[in-house]
């Protein structure tokens, strides 16, 4: 809520408007993840390359490990995680909700960094996701759209597209319309003006 809020506002839209679409008392995709992962060999990817669905993704690490692309690269950056504090990712919900002017980190998981390669790697997550009957649309002035698909559509759109059987290659993934797809990155963060890749080395 508090990311929102901030978000929204420095956005100069009403400080409301993305909260107010996370409603607690209503139903949304909401997930929360609990992983545990022992040490593996140093080319797994433990996770490969994906951008959240929802709007906030809140992230708990103690290792490394987690890696975001900087937008227009192929350079991959570790996230070194800063206990107690959290990491905080956008998906795709924010980058429709703001018409593309936030990014969605497009990031993966490989083995951690270092000594830490031969210690068991715990994540906690949750994944915020905006509530199942909202659109999913820019909220600026003049850029709603006609085809925009509600919020559990695009959950069900993006995992259905996602699923191991049903990929078929890049443009599975394109279809899905999600941010995987590196081309598509890179048309839309080509749209941010002036922002910096929060990224730190391990
Ligand atoms: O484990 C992590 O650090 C991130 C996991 C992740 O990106 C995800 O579950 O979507
Ligand atoms: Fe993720």
């Amino acid at each position: 809520m508090a990311v929102s809020k901030a978000l929204s506002k420095e956005l100069g839209l009403d400080p409301d408007i993305i909260p107010r679409f996370h409603q607690t008392d209503k139903t949304s995709g909401d997930t929360a993840r609990v992983t545990y992962a022992p040490p593996v060999p140093s080319d797994t990817i433990a996770l490969e390359e994906h951008c959240d669905f929802g709007s906030v993704t809140v992230i708990f690490n103690q290792l490394g490990g987690l890696q975001v692309l900087e937008p227009n690269t192929r350079d991959w950056k570790y996230v070194r995680p800063q206990p107690p504090d959290a990491i905080i990712n956008l998906g795709d919900a924010m980058v429709k909700f703001t018409g593309d002017r936030l990014y969605a980190g497009v990031h993966r998981v490989v083995r951690p960094p270092g000594d830490q390669t031969r210690m068991p790697r715990h994540s906690v997550g949750h994944f915020c996701r905006p509530n199942s009957d909202v659109k999913l649309q820019s909220l600026f002035e003049g850029e709603a759209e006609d085809n925009a698909m509600m919020a559990d559509e695009w959950i069900a759109h993006r995992t259905r597209n996602r699923a191991t059987a049903n990929y078929k290659g890049p443009e599975t993934v394109h279809a899905s319309r999600g941010m995987e797809h590196f081309a598509e990155a890179e048309r839309r963060s080509s749209k941010l003006e002036g922002s910096e890749t929060v990224s730190a080395a391990p």
